[in-house]
């Protein structure tokens, strides 16, 4: 088939060439989605090719001058459709399929095919598409991999290709790569090990970095690094995808990250961002440790959950009062979830208050599997722990723990499912006029309680925010809208607050400042509601402000290196922002 150059015009565009100012932030095939900018882009796609190109191909969208210029007569039924009836079409299917990961693989099907029509369908019905691209659905997706796996989307590195990654980066087929999501596939969500099958999440996070935050899709990529796995059912299965071995660690393993994370560099250069996605704990704080202070490197289980539950907390004072150093915080598991948050609130305690970080972390408390983190088990705690080891008797389980330190907030963060008992929000109900409660587990199924159980159970006077999504509950009459405490709030508007100003480093403060963004966002009228985080359906607008909040303290701390500042980094921000609108073709 021959290929043609092919010219994407909008409608009414004149210029010929790439340009303007915003093309250094997205660089290669097309400089901005802001069309009035730079209404040019080059592919090399065209007839047969085109229909199998997903970043071009519009389906039955093509007009009959495109169908034309672009040898697709013949191809097409002759049919011309809008793009809005394309996805009307579309959503109708989805609504049919009575599984969700029917509606998983149709969806990821369709980014295969049309990424732009994917993306369309996705912004527009965010809310209700949402969780089957993201959790619950994604995590069932991991977990069948193998059966459902049909074409290999994102880059696999495993052990085969030690002393060969920068080889393996130049085969993917962009050159300009802004945001990779990595995992090991060690912590999937609450699920555990699940070895390279792990790959359904850098693939779902960086589906909500273009649709939620804006991010190019052409710039981001995915990366699952396989070094085996210890789940002994996936070794056994015949459809399992990756190594069939047990993982490999310590020199071996962290030879291949190093080696993985020195290639990013060199091929793509310092300004990309490195997103460190479900590793387990032993990992990720060493990881995060050992390159934050050399490259651009974000931990979203650690930092990005810790921004979105501040901002939870943040609303949350606007109902039961007082300020984040009269409360007291107790946390349900004491891992990468709950000593990220516990950190970044103590943070923000030590600023508001004037106060050490020593003094604000002593009203936080930390449950792990063993019982509350105290002093007496100083030795034996693993590193991240020993901030939060206060002196206090033993306590065992959760129930009495509540009891004892009578906390203001409980936080569930253990990735095990229903240990917010009966018991349990009884007791913060007792002694909380608003008990806030925040099931952070994922999916679904690991969810510390639902929120019926906790509306019930505090006799509607909880203030609830969980990490999967959940509907509305009625009680007593009242419908009680539950939010959804998920680092999908922070990290695709922080990731462009980044890409926008081209930062080198994360800093905590950047953090905070993405944490107030989406705080910032939450209305009067949400919090009349009972809401905390605003509707998930603002996203855009949402993400837009984190990336110009987030951007703005890049600026402060010398770290941004897009100069001059924009004047108004709001309105760059959005302007930067991926539109999955079709293009003209001439
Ligand atoms: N909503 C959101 O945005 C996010 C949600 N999460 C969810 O949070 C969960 C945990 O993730 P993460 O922190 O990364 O995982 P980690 O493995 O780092 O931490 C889990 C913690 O839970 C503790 N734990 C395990 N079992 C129990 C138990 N029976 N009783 C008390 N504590 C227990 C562990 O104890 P020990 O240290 O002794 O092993 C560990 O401290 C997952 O389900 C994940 O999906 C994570 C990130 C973001
Ligand atoms: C949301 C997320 O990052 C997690 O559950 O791991
Ligand atoms: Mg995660």
């Amino acid at each position: 088939m021959e290929t043609t150059i092919l010219k994407e015009m909008t409608k009414g565009g004149s210029k010929l060439s790439v340009g303007g100012g915003v093309e250094d932030v997205y660089g290669e095939d097309c400089a901005t989605e802001d069309q009035s900018i730079t209404p040019w882009t080059v592919s090399i796609a065209s007839g047969y090719t085109l229909l199998r190109d997903p970043h071009h191909n519009k389906g039955l969208a093509f007009t009959e001058k495109e169908r034309d210029i672009h040898y697709l007569r013949g191809l097409l039924p002759p049919a011309v459709i809008s793009q809005e009836l394309q996805e009307k079409k579309l959503l109708h299917t989805l609504r049919q399929y009575e599984r969700p990961l029917q509606k998983y693989m149709a969806l990821m099907d369709l980014q295969e095919r049309n990424e732009k029509l994917f993306y369309k369908l996705l912004i527009n019905n965010v809310e209700e598409l949402l969780p089957f691209v993201y959790t619950p659905t994604v995590g069932e997706a991991c977990q069948k991999f193998g059966s459902i796996f049909r074409h290999p989307q994102g880059l696999y590195i495993s052990l085969k290709e030690r002393g060969k990654i920068l080889e393996v980066l130049k085969n993917w087929p962009k050159r300009t790569i802004q945001v990779i999501v990595v995992t090991d596939g060690e912590r999937i969500l609450g699920l555990g090990d699940l070895g390279c099958q792990g790959m359904g999440i850098p693939v779902g996070k960086l589906a909500l970095y273009t649709a939620l935050g804006g991010v190019r899709p052409s710039s981001c990529l995915p990366v699952t690094i396989d070094v085996g796995t210890n789940n002994e059912e996936l070794l056994k299965e015949e459809c399992y995808i990756g190594l069939r071995q047990k993982r490999a660690t310590g020199q071996e393993y962290n030879e291949l990250l190093h080696e993985f994370v020195c290639a990013v560099k060199q091929n793509y250069g310092e300004k990309v961002l490195i997103q460190f996605e479900d590793f387990a704990n032993h990992n990720a704080f060493e990881l995060l440790a050992r390159y934050r202070s050399t490259h651009l490197v974000f931990n979203d289980d650690i930092q990005g959950t810790a921004a979105v539950v501040l901002a939870g907390i943040d609303a949350a004072l606007k109902i039961v009062r007082g300020s984040l150093y009269e409360h007291t915080f107790l946390f349900h598991g004491a891992g990468e979830a709950g000593t990220g948050i516990a950190e970044l609130i103590a943070l923000q305690m030590s600023k508001q208050n004037k106060i050490t970080l020593e003094e604000a972390r002593k009203k936080i408390w930390l449950i792990d599997s063993k019982g509350l983190v105290v002093s007496e088990r100083m030795e034996s705690l693993q590193q991240f722990k020993k901030p939060w080891a206060h002196e206090h008797e033993p306590v065992k389980n959760l129930a009495d723990a509540v009891k004892e330190i009578k906390p203001t907030v409980l936080i569930g963060c253990s990735g095990i499912g229903k240990t917010f008992t009966k018991e349990v929000i009884e007791a913060m109900a007792s002694f909380n006029k608003n008990p806030v409660i925040f099931p952070l587990s994922n999916p679904t199924s690991q969810s510390e309680c639902t929120p019926e159980e906790a509306y019930t159970w505090s006799k509607g006077c909880a203030i609830f925010a969980s990490g999967s999504p959940f509907d509305p509950v009625e009680y007593n009459g009242k419908t009680l809208v539950p939010g959804q405490a998920n680092n999908a709030y922070i990290f695709p508007g922080f990731g462009l607050g980044l890409v926008i100003s081209g930062t080198i480093r994360v800093h905590d403060d950047m953090l905070l400042a993405a944490s107030e963004a989406l705080a910032g966002q939450v209305t009067e009228e949400d919090i009349r509601k009972g809401m905390i985080y605003p509707p998930i359906s603002k996203i855009r607008k949402i993400s837009a402000h984190i990336a110009a909040n987030v951007a703005a303290k890049a600026y402060e701390l010398g770290l941004a290196t897009h100069l001059p500042q924009p004047e108004n980094l709001l309105k760059f921000g959005e302007s930067c922002m991926y539109s999955p609108l079709y293009r003209n073709y001439r």
